[in-house]
């Protein structure tokens, strides 16, 4: 089964979605910043249960239609586009640093900056957050190259802390292909010093055949 990567948005329709893209990457940025400020205060008790009321009712306005569970947002491309609300480079989340992606000759290369939300050791980022990073960009490479898989192995290896707070430079790539079966390899450096293996990482990914790619993504399937 061929998977037809996402199309650019048409050009009517266009303007709306970079609107509702907008303000999604702006409430991504608050809650962000919402959430950096949260992991880092010294306020006391008195000021956090205020705080907590206040998101709560913030929370609250955020009501109409929910997105159903396999549903893919309108303002998504998958697989392909734009991921809005993805942990890694959803500019809508707040989970994500978020990745800004670029593509190379050979692979992709993101750049991020991890804050104290992602630490793991004191001052440097957790072991998750790194094989997150890769993850991403070597399943991105993937769908880059027209084979767009999914994980079935991931091998990390860690040479040096990532540290925080610190420009860094993730780069994934496609290594060879068997069948259904994909092979990437990864690097996270600092951006200052790119020829400094942080993290490094091999994976194994798996385009589904047409029953499972049908079954895991009926969303795809429709837009297909
Ligand atoms: C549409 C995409 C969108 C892609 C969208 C990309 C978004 C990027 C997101 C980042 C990446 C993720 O988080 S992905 C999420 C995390 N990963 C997952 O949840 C995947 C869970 N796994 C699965 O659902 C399943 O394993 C599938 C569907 C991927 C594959 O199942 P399958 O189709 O039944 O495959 P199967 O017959 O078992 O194996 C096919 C071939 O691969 C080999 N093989 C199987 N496992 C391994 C392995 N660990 N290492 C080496 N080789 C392996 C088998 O021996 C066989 O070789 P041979 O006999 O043919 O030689």
């Amino acid at each position: 089964m061929h998977i037809p990567l996402a199309e650019p948005p048409a050009a009517a329709g266009a303007e709306h979605l970079e609107q509702q893209q907008a303000a999604i990457t702006r409430l991504g940025h608050e809650l962000r910043a919402l959430v950096e400020a949260t992991v880092r205060t010294a306020a006391s008790a008195d000021t956090l249960h205020r705080v907590a009321d206040g998101v709560r009712h913030v929370t609250g306005q955020l009501t109409g239609r929910r997105r159903a569970r396999t549903e893919i947002p309108e303002v998504d491309g998958f697989p392909g586009g734009p991921r809005m609300y993805s942990p890694v480079v959803g500019a809508g989340s707040p989970l994500a640093p978020p990745v800004r992606i670029t593509p190379t000759d050979d692979g992709l290369i993101g750049h991020c900056t991890l804050g104290i939300a992602h630490e793991g050791p004191p001052g440097y980022g957790h072991g998750g957050m790194s094989a997150m990073l890769l993850d991403e960009l070597m399943g991105q490479a993937c769908t880059a190259a027209g084979t767009p898989g999914l994980t079935v192995s991931l091998q990390m290896r860690y040479h040096q802390p990532i540290p925080l707070e610190t420009p860094l430079r993730i780069v994934g790539r496609v290594t060879g292909t068997d069948k259904r079966k994909i092979f990437a390899a990864g690097t996270i450096t600092t951006q200052a010093d790119p020829s400094t293996d942080l993290v490094t990482a091999d994976a194994v990914f798996i385009t589904p055949d047409p029953d499972r790619t049908r079954a895991l993504f009926p969303g795809l399937e429709e837009e297909a």
